[in-house]
Order: structure tokens, then sequence, then C-alpha cells
């Protein structure tokens, strides 16, 4: 008779065992990454998910810094993030693709504790239709503009870090940089070229307090979105409502509470978790729960990802036979 409780016991013990050796191994180590009266540096920072987060930020006390082109759209950020938290703001108007520019702009600023790689261009087309410069143009303002930035801030940030306490390094990517999604091939290889970025970016800096986290938003209600849906291929659409829209502030917040808390990945709704543990490869992870929810569900994420596949591939087929029938008529 005491057969059952025996089996049941030894049920649970070997996920709770699973959950302590996790506890014990998960690297980096938790950490938290305070936001008040600490510098907080954001390119992009004059629209949409940028503006956002640097309103947050200035909220919630820190000293924020934005960087974009246009001094115009920079000086109406600075003046209504004034007007909503009383906080003074710099800002600065760079182009990530140039290096000196950016080296200038990050040496006549305080030292950064938070470095948050933001700014980001996306021009959805056919690979086949799309010019060779549009195609250069993502990856260099996504992806190469990041390595600028990181270069120009990284020896100002390991400076004194000992006594400022954690740093962290923040690189927006997109859901598109998880999954590629039609019309996206140059924008998902910029935001997938940020993920090699990060992982390996984790490893050099950890040793100085200096902590990434790579954001995945999906679609968000934005200026730079509104411009993208005037040109972006039925298909995109198609594909990408598996998803959802998110407002730029709920993003935000996301955005700045995976920050704050150090995670490495920082999705943003429930489809975000699913694509996060699909995912997960061999990222770092410092959360011993995030990290049992990956071992446990990584298999079965995997199913529910081949049936979004079939689903996809099916509305693509769809696509090209309505398009045939139409050609005919
Ligand atoms: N909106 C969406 O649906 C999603 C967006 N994302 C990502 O979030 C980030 C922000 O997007 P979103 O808020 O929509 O974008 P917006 O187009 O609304 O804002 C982009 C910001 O980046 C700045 N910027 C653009 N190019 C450069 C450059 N070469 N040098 C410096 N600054 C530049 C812009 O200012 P200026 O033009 O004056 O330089 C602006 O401040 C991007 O990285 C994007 O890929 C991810 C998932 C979904
Ligand atoms: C394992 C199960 C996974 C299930 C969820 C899959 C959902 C994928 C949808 C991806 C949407 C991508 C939107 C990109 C938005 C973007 O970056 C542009 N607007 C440009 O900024």
């Amino acid at each position: 008779m005491a057969e059952p409780y025996y089996l049941v016991s030894l049920l649970l013990l070997l996920p709770l065992s699973v959950l302590f050796v996790l506890y014990l191994i998960v690297r980096p180590k938790p950490v938290q990454i305070p936001i008040k009266n600490r510098h907080v540096f954001i390119t992009g920072g004059s629209s949409g998910i940028g503006l956002a987060l640097a309103h947050l930020c200035a909220q919630n006390g820190a000293d924020v810094t934005l960087l974009a082109r246009e001094l115009k759209k920079l000086e109406e950020a600075r003046d209504s993030i004034e007007l909503a938290t009383g906080r003074g703001v710099r800002i600065l108007s760079a182009d990530v693709r140039d290096y000196a520019a950016v080296k200038r702009a990050v040496d006549a600023s305080p030292p950064i504790d938070v470095l948050v790689c933001n700014q980001g261009v996306f021009v959805p087309q056919e690979l086949e239709d799309q010019d060779l410069e549009e195609i250069k143009f993502m990856i260099d303002v996504n992806l190469t503009g990041c390595f600028h930035l990181i270069k120009a801030a990284l020896p100002g940030m390991k400076k004194n870090r000992a006594q400022l306490g954690p740093a962290s390094i923040a690189l927006m990517s997109s859901q598109a940089g998880q999954v590629g999604i039609y019309g996206y091939t140059a924008y998902s290889a910029s935001k997938f070229g940020l993920k090699g970025l990060a992982e390996a970016l984790q490893h050099e800096v950890i040793a100085h307090n200096i902590h990434v986290s790579l954001i995945f938003p999906p679609d968000t209600e934005t200026p730079g979105a509104v411009e993208e849906m005037k040109r972006r291929p039925q298909l995109t659409s198609i594909i990408a409502a598996s998803s959802g829209w998110m407002s730029a502030d709920g993003v935000a917040k996301k955005a700045l509470r995976g920050i704050q808390s150090g995670a490495f990945i920082v999705p943003c709704n429930f489809e975000g978790v699913l694509l996060s543990v699909a995912t997960a490869g061999l990222s770092p992870q410092r959360s011993f729960l995030w990290a049992f929810l990956e071992v446990i569900g990584m298999g079965f994420m995997r199913l529910v990802g081949l049936f979004f596949q079939w689903n996809w591939f099916g509305s693509i087929r769809k696509w090209h036979m309505e398009k045939k029938k139409m050609n005919k008529q």
C-alpha cells in the first residue's frame, strides 16, 4: 500500500533535484542594476520605444542622456521628459554609423552606468527586390552601430566600477531577431547578429561587473512602425500577427524591469516567453526558475514552434495561390 506514495515522492524528487542543481549552477549569478541617480544613456531616445524608456528612467530618478541624429526631435523629447519629470535631460546629435562622432559624444558625457543601444531602422522587403543600399543601411545602423557604441563606451564604463556598483549594456533586438520572418532578411540578420555580440560580450565584461541584456519586442506602436507599415509586404504582417502589437510604454516597462534584474534574455509578451524558451540555446541564464522552465519546456516549445511554422508556410502557400488566381483573371 505504501507503493503509490513511494512513486509520488520519487516523481517529485526528480524535478526538485533538477531545480536544486540549477540553483547551484546557473551563471552568471543574479544581480540587481540600480537606476536611481545613475547615468542611463539611450540611443534612439528621441522616438518610440527609446523615448518611452527615457521617460520611465527619468521617472525612476535616473540621469538620462539621449542620442539620435535629428536635433529637433531630440529637443522635443528632452522638453517633454523635463516637463513630465522635472529632471534635466542631456541630448547629443550623432549618427551611430560614424564611429568618430559616437566617440566624441560618449567622451563628452559623464561615465555611463546603463547603456541602452536602442537605435534601429527597419525597411522590410523581399531580398531579391531590395536595394543593396537598404540592406547595408539596416546592418550598419542596427548591428555595426551597436559595436561603435559599446566600443566607445566600455573604457569609461569600466573605470571605478568597483565603487560605482553593477553596470548594464542593453541591446534592443526584436522577435524578428529570434525567428527569421518573410520580408526581414536584412533586418532579422542584423538583430540575430546582436545575439552573438551579446553572448560573447557578456563573457568579456562579467569580470568588470557589467551585465548584458537583450530585449525582444514584438510589433510595437511607434512612429518608426507607422512608416514601416506603409511598405510592409502583406506576408510579413500575416506572420508577425502571431505575436500581436504592444504599446511603446508596455515594451519600455518590460525592458526596464529586465535591465534592472540583469536578465540576459528579456521577452516582452506571452508569445515572447514561448519564443525565448524555444530559442534559449546556450544563452546565459541567471534565474534558476527560468532555467527550470527552459529545461522542462524546450522540447515541447519546439513542437509548438513547428506548428507555428506549419501555419506560416501554409499562409505563404495560400498567398501565392491567390496571387496566381488574380493574375489569371
Ligand atoms: N516598432 C517596432 O515594431 C519594433 C521595434 N524594435 C526595435 O526597437 C528599436 C526602436 O524602434 P522604434 O521605437 O520603433 O523606432 P523609431 O523609428 O520610432 O525610433 C528610432 C530611433 O532611432 C534613432 N536613429 C535611427 N537611426 C539612427 C542612427 N543612424 N544614428 C542614431 N540614431 C538613429 C531615431 O532618431 P533619428 O532618426 O533622429 O536618428 C529614433 O530616435 C529599434 O532597434 C527597432 O528595431 C523591435 C521590435 C519591434
Ligand atoms: C515557440 C512558439 C513561438 C510562438 C510565437 C511566434 C511569434 C513570432 C512573431 C514574430 C513577430 C516579429 C515582429 C517583428 C517586429 C519588428 O521588429 C518590426 N516591427 C520592426 O521593428
